[in-house]
């Protein structure tokens, strides 16, 4: 019987998010193209007659802001695993963090998602996809694409995905974290609807997109990105349109706040234009990322 499972999830980058007006449930329909990229949280669960939960994270993330109580992502996954079996599930679990924290790229999500399939493989509860799949909805509406990776169209409120064939090659990225503190993600859609009060509940639909990424065109993928919380998570950040102007004049081929913000992302043409990139970023004095992708979603790795 394995007595400590690690399983790895990644960020995700949402390379088209179209959001229509506010449905009745106060959600925001969307049609939205997914990537997962290089950076990841680890979830390492180990066999325990205690639940207990504990964090480590990596130097350039702040997770000061992250509870580790009841009200963690994680323990969410553990009671909903609980809830569908009928019996507890208790295990001691630590959190590893290469995913900023309230930086719109998914932490808390990956860390659902990763718990979901470490605690199911450590008890050998035997959960099948589809409810893996429909547990992770409730969890949040990013967590079912963390289980999927690669490239997905997510659409309702985001937890309805359908992979996307995964082109050839690599995307590369250059992830800036925000130092001055995150943006809570309610916040920035309550913002839109400030800033757009007449929205069409009908999303702007992700074709180009799609197309490029059909085509393996990185130029043309980088024109057609798009992202409807930009406009609002810059009206609360005028930082990050600054961020984007430098990165864009520092050799990338388009800047994009990820999801929510305030991550400012960068596609770039190829490796070596991202670490130039990232080393121009570095000496203005920024945390700058090189990832690439797309990247499997929540897999278990072995001998950590
Ligand atoms: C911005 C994105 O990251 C883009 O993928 C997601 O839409 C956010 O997904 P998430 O953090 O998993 O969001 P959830 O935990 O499901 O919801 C958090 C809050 O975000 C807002 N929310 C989220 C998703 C959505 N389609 N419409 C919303 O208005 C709601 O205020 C909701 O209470
Ligand atoms: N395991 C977790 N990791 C990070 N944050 C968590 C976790 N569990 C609960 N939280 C809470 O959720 C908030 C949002 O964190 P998260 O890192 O998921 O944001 P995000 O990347 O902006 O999310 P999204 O892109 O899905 O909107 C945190 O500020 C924290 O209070």
């Amino acid at each position: 019987m394995t007595d400590r499972i690690t399983v790895r999830a990644p960020a995700k980058i949402n390379l088209h998010l179209g959001v229509g007006g506010p449905r009745e449930d106060g959600f925001h329909p969307l049609e939205t193209v997914y990537t997962s990229i290089g950076l990841y949280d680890d979830v390492v669960a180990r066999r325990s007659d205690s639940w207990s939960l504990t964090l480590d994270a990596a130097s350039y993330v702040d997770a000061v802001g992250v509870p580790l109580d009841d009200s963690n992502v994680v323990a969410a996954a553990a009671r909903a695993l609980a809830g569908l079996h009928g019996h507890e599930v208790v295990a001691a679990v630590e959190i590893v963090k290469g995913i900023p924290v309230a930086g719109g790229l998914a932490g808390g999500s990956a860390d659902a998602a990763a718990a979901l399939v470490a605690l199911d493989r450590l008890l050998d509860l035997q959960t099948s996809d589809d409810d893996l799949v429909r547990i992770a909805a409730d969890l949040g509406s990013d967590v079912p694409f963390a289980l999927y990776g690669g490239h997905a169209l997510g659409t309702g409120r985001g937890e309805v995905v359908t992979p996307l064939p995964v082109s050839d090659g690599s995307l590369w990225w250059v992830v800036v974290p925000s130092t001055a503190g995150g943006l809570s993600t309610p916040a920035v859609y309550r913002h839109y609807d400030l800033l757009a009060p007449d929205a069409s509940p009908v999303p702007a639909p992700a074709t180009a997109v799609i197309e490029a990424l059909g085509a393996g065109d990185v130029a043309a993928l980088a024109t057609a990105l798009h992202n409807d919380l930009q406009s609002p998570a810059i009206d609360l950040r005028p930082d990050l349109g600054e961020l984007i102007a430098l990165g864009e004049a520092s050799g990338a081929l388009r800047g994009l706040v990820s999801g929510s913000g305030p991550t400012v992302v960068f596609l770039c043409a190829g490796a070596d234009e991202a670490r130039a990139l990232a080393g121009v970023l570095q000496e203005d004095g920024r945390t700058a990322l090189v990832a690439n992708g797309p990247v499997a979603g929540a897999h278990l790795v072995n001998g950590l």
